[in-house]
């Protein structure tokens, strides 16, 4: 089970999920997020996760030249695009040399058809908010890797990931003490709960 931990801000954090076996670390660029994080500031936390672990910068919606420009200053790996950009955007992502991650809600990637090629994460419709989706709206899982995302919490991920068959999964607000604020503990029990 493939485990991201997204919205990251502290040292603190980035240690606690790497320490506890997460496969991916997450630093949201979206601007108006509570988890917002400036590049310049990611960019000594992304240098301390070893490289067996992906970093993963968060965009929803910004211009692919600021897309770029801020995941190569802060240095990560993985770009995630949150925001139903258009493939052109993904191209970009890819020619730069980023590994892409494609975050769609459930409505729309059973809306929209099932053929992209990237990796997905499939997601509430308000990324970060804590509140999981209707299982109604993903009747037919991805067969291809795929992150299960929204809502996620050390106490109901096991049930989840048992009932949706994902690649892995991803949380953020799920592991934190207020909005915004990870709890390292939650973060160990997090993953190995997903795990267990
Ligand atoms: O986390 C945010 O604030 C955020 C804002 C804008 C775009 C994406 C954002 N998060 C992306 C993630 O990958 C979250 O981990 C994912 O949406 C799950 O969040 P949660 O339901 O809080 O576990």
């Amino acid at each position: 089970m493939f485990v991201k931990v997204c919205g990251l801000r502290t040292v603190e954090s980035v240690d606690a999920a790497v320490d506890a076996g997460a496969d991916a670390v997450g630093f949201v660029f979206a601007p108006g997020s509570v988890r917002l994080i400036e590049a310049a500031a990611a960019a000594p936390l992304v240098a301390r996760v070893p490289e067996r672990v992906e970093t993963v910068g968060v965009f929803r919606r910004q211009p692919i030249d600021e897309v770029l420009r801020l995941a190569r200053a802060a240095g990560v790996g993985t770009v995630q695009l949150h925001g139903d950009e258009p493939d052109d955007h993904f191209h970009r992502v890819t020619e730069a040399g980023f590994a892409v991650l494609r975050a769609v809600s459930a409505t729309r990637y059973t809306e929209a058809g099932r053929d992209w090629p990237e990796r997905l994460l499939i997601d509430a419709t308000d990324p970060g908010s804590g509140v999981p989706f209707d299982p109604a709206d993903l009747p037919v899982p991805p067969s291809a890797f795929w992150l299960l995302a929204g809502g996620l919490t050390p106490g109901n991920v096991a049930e989840l990931a048992a009932a949706f068959g994902p690649s892995g999964v991803d949380v953020s607000s799920g592991v934190e003490s207020a909005p915004g604020v990870k709890d390292p503990a939650r973060i160990r029990a997090f993953v190995a709960s997903a795990r267990g």
